[in-house]
């Protein structure tokens, strides 16, 4: 008799834009087999360097709104003027054939993802202080004045969210930040009731830091 094959996990890491969460998430799927990372569909143009169907598949507004019509997404939302989704097909049946799968999404579709699966577990990203994450987003060098200011603008909002997820990690020290993460998925981090004075106070600041 086959034994039945277990599910696998959900996870959802979300952060404020430039925190660094698209970073961490890239070494720690490359250092997890059991960890597949879920690509999302956006109406965003590629950035140079970008490739379609590694960091996301590229689409115009016709074909992601036929896909929200037809039901595949499991979550979507508008972020920064662009649509995001992720696509239900693929998480379904990596978490069916036992894979862990990880969704990189803002706080509107993890809300989506926490009502809909309430299984999943999710961490928030948070940058050390708002000058360092604008110096990342500048350094990054990816988006225009505009939209980086848009993207620090909406970092109020996405920071509120924080103490809506299960375990959330400070992006100071990268490696540190990446271990951190590394024990949360191995299911031995420490969840948010019991680091939560000291994200409480960074979080606190950060919006302080970043008006509305
Ligand atoms: N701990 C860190 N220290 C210094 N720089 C970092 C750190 N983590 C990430 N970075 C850098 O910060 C920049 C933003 O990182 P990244 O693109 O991963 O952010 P993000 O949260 O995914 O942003 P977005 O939501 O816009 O995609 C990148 O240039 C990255 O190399
Ligand atoms: N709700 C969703 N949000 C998503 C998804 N994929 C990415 N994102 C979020 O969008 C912003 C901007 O990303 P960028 O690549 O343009 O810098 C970022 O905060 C992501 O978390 C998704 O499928 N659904």
């Amino acid at each position: 008799m086959s034994e039945a094959m277990e599910r696998g996990n959900l996870w959802v890491v979300s952060a404020p834009s430039g925190a660094g969460k698209t970073s961490l998430v890239r070494e720690l799927v490359a250092h997890e087999p059991r960890l597949s990372f879920s690509i999302s569909y956006t109406t965003r143009p590629p950035r140079e360097g970008e490739v379609n169907g590694r960091d996301y598949v590229f689409v115009d507004e016709d074909r992601f709104v036929a896909m929200i019509d037809a039901g595949e997404f499991l979550e979507h939302a508008q972020v920064f003027g662009n649509r995001y989704g992720t696509a239900r097909g693929q998480v379904d049946r990596e978490l069916a054939e036992g894979h862990d799968v990880l969704l990189e999404i803002d706080w509107q579709g993890a809300r989506q993802v926490r009502t809909m699966m309430p299984e999943g577990r999710s961490i928030f990203v948070l940058p050390p202080s708002r000058e360092e994450l604008e110096r990342r987003l500048r350094g990054r060098g990816t988006d225009s004045d505009g939209v980086i200011e848009r993207r620090l603008r909406e970092a109020h909002a996405e920071l509120l969210q924080w103490s809506e997820f299960d375990y959330a990690v400070i992006n100071d020290d990268f490696h540190r930040a990446l271990a951190d993460m590394q024990r949360i998925v191995a299911g031995e981090g420490s969840n948010l009731k019991a680091s939560r004075p000291a994200v409480g106070e960074l979080a606190e600041r950060l919006l302080a830091e970043t008006p509305e």
